[in-house]
């Protein structure tokens, strides 16, 4: 669905991102992770065109990017900002309207989409008249999801969306859209500096240091065979928290998992729980 080839970016000679190549396939969840700086931002305002790339290449669906207006692009494409990117100086109805008024859809469609997704979203439709400072964070951040959502586009790029929150607002969150059968069939590129809601929410995650890949993989790849010692270490704190989750998120039986992984770490505490 998505494949980015070599991209590569610089800010005044420094490079930000350096020969990123990577597929994303139709309905998957893929998460850039990495420290701050590492080029999550620029990888991803490539692939709607906010970011030109010096070199390299992101297709989708097979055609170059380049090759139609960045607008009709980005109507295929929503993106939830970093601290919900919402217009402060628009009322909440003003901001989800957005596209669809690019768009020339007329005030039934508008209507009616807005009220299916407030609907599933759990947004009051009082808050239509407001303006976003008004609104909570968690509100904030669902109309952000909502403005994103609004004409129904196949992908949709997330960056930071829940960074806003505080930890409690943010677990739950982030299990309601994991939930929402509006993302359930959308790929995604979702950007995070959090390891634990990376391994929760990623499908594939593709952790970065420096503009570039230190390693892509399922969360049992990068935990089981990390690929270089940067991995390790990014993961070795938390590395027994992000087994349960896996093994959690993944459904699949403990033991079953202990003896295909042989984790040391996992089989004492199982053994623990046991006893
Ligand atoms: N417009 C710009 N001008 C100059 N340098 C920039 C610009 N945008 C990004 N950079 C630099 O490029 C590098 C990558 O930035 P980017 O925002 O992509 O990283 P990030 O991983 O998303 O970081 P964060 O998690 O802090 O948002 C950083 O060193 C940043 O300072």
């Amino acid at each position: 669905m998505i494949k980015a080839e070599k991209l590569s970016k610089s800010y005044n000679g420094i490079p930000a991102v350096h020969q990123l190549s990577f597929e994303v396939a139709r309905g998957e969840n893929l998460i850039l992770l990495g420290t701050s700086g590492c080029g999550k931002t620029t990888t991803l305002r490539m692939i709607n065109r906010l970011i030109e790339p010096d070199q390299g290449t992101v297709y989708l669906d097979g055609k170059d990017i380049r090759e139609g207006e960045p607008e009709t692009l980005r109507r295929k494409i929503g993106y939830v900002l970093q601290n919900h990117g919402l217009f402060p100086h628009y009322t909440v109805a003003e901001n989800v309207e957005i596209v669809p008024r690019l768009l020339k859809w007329n005030t039934k469609q508008v209507q009616a989409r807005t009220e299916e997704l407030f609907g599933k979203l759990g947004l009051d439709l009082s808050l239509l008249k407001k303006h976003p400072a008004a609104l909570s964070g968690g509100q904030q951040q669902r109309v952000g999801l909502a403005r994103a959502l609004m004409a129904d586009p196949p992908v949709l790029l997330m960056d930071e969306p829940f960074g806003a929150l505080d930890s409690i607002t943010r677990i739950g969150i982030r299990k309601e859209f994991l939930e929402l059968d509006e993302l359930q069939k959308k790929t995604i590129i979702m950007v995070t500096h959090d390891i634990q809601e990376a391994f929760e929410m990623g499908d594939r995650i593709c952790l970065m240091d420096k503009g570039r890949i230190m390693q892509l993989g399922s969360p049992e790849q990068l935990l089981f065979e990390p690929a270089n010692d940067f991995v390790k270490e990014f993961l070795k704190q938390q590395h027994l928290h992000l087994e349960l989750k896996v093994l959690k998120v993944r459904g699949r039986s403990a033991w079953n998992m202990m003896d295909e992984l042989g984790s040391e770490a996992l089989r004492n505490l199982l053994n623990d729980y046991k006893s």
